[in-house]
């Protein structure tokens, strides 16, 4: 849900290094900060059930009721923690998961369907990374992937173009796939990177960088540099906002932050909200997204992970091409910009969404978890194999 523009989204839960250092290294920051509960904030947060109440209200102002509720809702509903679909996992709800899948049918069990459309065309690959590659873990820097999975990976992309497209930073999703033959784009899609000698090319803006970084050749389009600034004073402010919210952690995504609150106590998300609300008000070019337990902000920039998608089709040379098949494997809300335009764009392709839950959504095919995806990438390969 976009809480500034009054966008809802589909979805109904979860949810020039050598010119300039900056474009490639900056890592002088630290990517997360996380709060540490002093004894005066635990004090001023246990003394105050209604959270409302324990900001001033004269220097903050206070979330209106239904921004707050329209806030709360989401962050609620934003991924239910893996307790809770484990209570719930009784018949009912795999009833309820079966009937969805009529809808959304299984990308494995309907893969000979898929297949016969993409039969005779290429299909150009497109990876979420976090709930797609690797599962939800309680804390994001410790998110990796397996290594069968990085395998898979590797080998689907040896038939296959194939973006990673994640909301980290560029740098931190390519440290945990650690692919050189991939695309990435990080920060939802505002920071893309080719692999090793292929190039990035964009008929309406050239930004365009070559940098040669470590002796590799890559080539970099960003889309909202001139937002780093800005980006880095938010970042300072939320850190120091949230610093005595026990769980809070926020991440440098780059062009966007993190904000998130999966192990904050949920009696303290109005709170976060509140802290986030505060920041970023004064901000009127920054948006706030919501994802898994986690409050992102980011440029008001008219670029997403589906914009991407378009980007990468176009500099692959596979853009409105009859014979292309593009498919986009991802879990989050963010990730419904590029079903979105797989399904009605000029790029029909196939959206699928990785979820353990019925959802609502823009993809065309499910799959239940990221273990079923590393069964997908397979299939895709024996498959490829199979044409001979
Ligand atoms: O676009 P994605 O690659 O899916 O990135 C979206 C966010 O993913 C990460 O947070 C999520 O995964 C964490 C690790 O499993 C989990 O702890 C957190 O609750 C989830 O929201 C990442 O840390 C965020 O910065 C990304 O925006």
């Amino acid at each position: 849900m976009d809480i500034k523009s009054g966008h809802s989204s589909p979805v109904m839960t979860d949810s020039p290094q050598m010119s300039n250092p900056r474009l490639t290294v900056r890592q002088s920051r630290p990517p997360y900060s996380s709060s540490s509960s002093s004894a005066a904030a635990a004090t001023a947060v246990s003394q105050n059930n209604n959270l409302l109440l324990t900001v001033p209200r004269k220097k903050t102002g206070i979330l209106d009721d239904v921004k707050a509720n329209a806030w709360l809702d989401a962050m609620i509903a934003s991924s239910p923690t893996p307790a809770l679909v484990n209570k719930d996992n009784d018949a009912t709800t795999d009833m309820t998961y079966q009937e969805w899948t009529v809808k959304y049918p299984s990308a494995l069990t309907t893969f000979e369907k898929i297949m016969s459309v993409g039969k005779g065309k290429r299909i150009a690959l497109f990876l979420d990374y976090d709930g797609t590659l690797s599962p939800i873990v309680e804390e994001p820097d410790a998110a990796y992937m397996s290594s069968d999975m990085r395998t898979a990976v590797q080998n689907v992309a040896k038939y296959f173009p194939t973006a990673i497209i994640s909301g980290r930073s560029r740098d931190k999703v390519y440290e945990f796939v650690g692919l050189s033959e991939l695309y990435y784009a990080g920060s939802h899609g505002m920071d893309i990177m080719s692999p090793e000698g292929e190039s990035l090319y964009h008929k309406h803006l050239s930004r365009t960088v070559s940098i040669n970084e470590q002796g590799k050749d890559v080539n970099l389009f960003q889309t909202a540099s001139e937002f780093l600034p800005m980006i880095d004073k938010v970042l300072c402010s939320l850190v120091e906002s949230t610093k005595d919210i026990k769980g809070v952690k926020v991440e440098d995504n780059r062009f966007c932050i993190s904000v998130h609150y999966r192990n904050v106590e949920e009696k303290n998300w109005t709170l976060v909200a509140q802290c986030v609300d505060d920041v970023i008000k004064t901000y009127p070019k920054l948006r706030l997204t919501h994802g898994r337990k986690v409050l992102e902000i980011r440029p008001v920039i008219d670029w997403d992970k589906g914009k991407a998608v378009t980007f990468l089709l176009e500099s692959l040379g596979l853009n409105n091409c009859e014979d292309v098949l593009p498919i986009y494997v991802g879990d989050d809300r963010t990730d419904e910009d590029a079903f979105k335009v797989l399904r009605n764009g000029p790029n029909h392709g196939y959206g699928v969404l990785v979820s353990a839950m019925p959802k609502v959504s823009n993809a065309f095919y499910s799959l239940r978890d990221p273990s079923e995806v590393m069964e997908f990438l397979k299939a895709l390969v024996t498959w490829k194999r199979s044409l001979g």
